[in-house]
């Protein structure tokens, strides 16, 4: 075994049914309800309502068993429910990589975006089914479900990219997108 090996992982194979939106053997799954969204919302009294309001969930993230650290290549399925809160539809967190690596998510289900910022550009990309969406190393990147149905996508990553929310929090990622007749409006902050 070369000596940058990380045991105890063997190879092993991940079943992929891109239908049901599932990677099998499961590894770890994260919830986050809107409380967990803090600061990110423009409209914080909206924000803050939902959460007195029930606290539903946002969003999901389904991993198999690779685990996130250095060398490793680690899965997940996302699934981010259909939602808007005071117009704004409803999105992950959003992160920078702090060592800066790059990442690729593939649209599954519904109609979603993948929104990126590099602390002064920002672009989107409209995600479907079947779009493979790259995020450049350096781009803190969100995914926004701009549909009616949950909006599904498998994402790849470096297992030591990390994940700094503190960079968004201070940076912003540049555009939101809001609900409008029909569709979506991406808006400066
Ligand atoms: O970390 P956040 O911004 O809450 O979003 C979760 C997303 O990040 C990842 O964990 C990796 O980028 C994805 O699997 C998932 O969609």
């Amino acid at each position: 075994m070369p000596e940058f090996a990380t045991p105890p992982i063997s190879p092993f194979a991940i079943q992929f049914d891109a239908e049901a939106a599932t990677l099998t053997p499961e590894g770890p799954t994260l919830t986050r309800r809107m409380s967990a969204l803090d600061g990110l919302f423009k409209d914080h009294d909206a924000w803050q309502q939902a959460v007195a309001d029930g606290d539903p969930v946002v969003y999901s993230v389904q991993s198999t068993p690779v685990p996130e650290v250095d060398r490793e290549l680690p899965q997940s399925i996302t699934s981010i429910e259909a939602g808007t809160t005071a117009g704004e539809f409803w999105m992950t967190k959003g992160h920078q990589h702090p060592n800066h690596q790059g990442e690729i998510y593939l649209a599954l289900h519904g109609t979603g975006g993948l929104l990126m910022f590099d602390g002064t550009e920002t672009q989107w990309i409209d995600m479907v089914p079947g779009t493979i969406g790259y995020i450049p190393p350096g781009w803190a990147h969100r995914s926004v479900n701009v549909g009616a149905d949950p909006y599904k996508f498998l994402a790849v990553y470096p297992g030591g990219a990390g994940h700094d929310y503190g960079w968004v929090l201070e940076h912003g990622m540049g555009k939101r997108a809001y609900a409008v007749t029909d569709g979506f409006e991406l808006r400066e902050f």
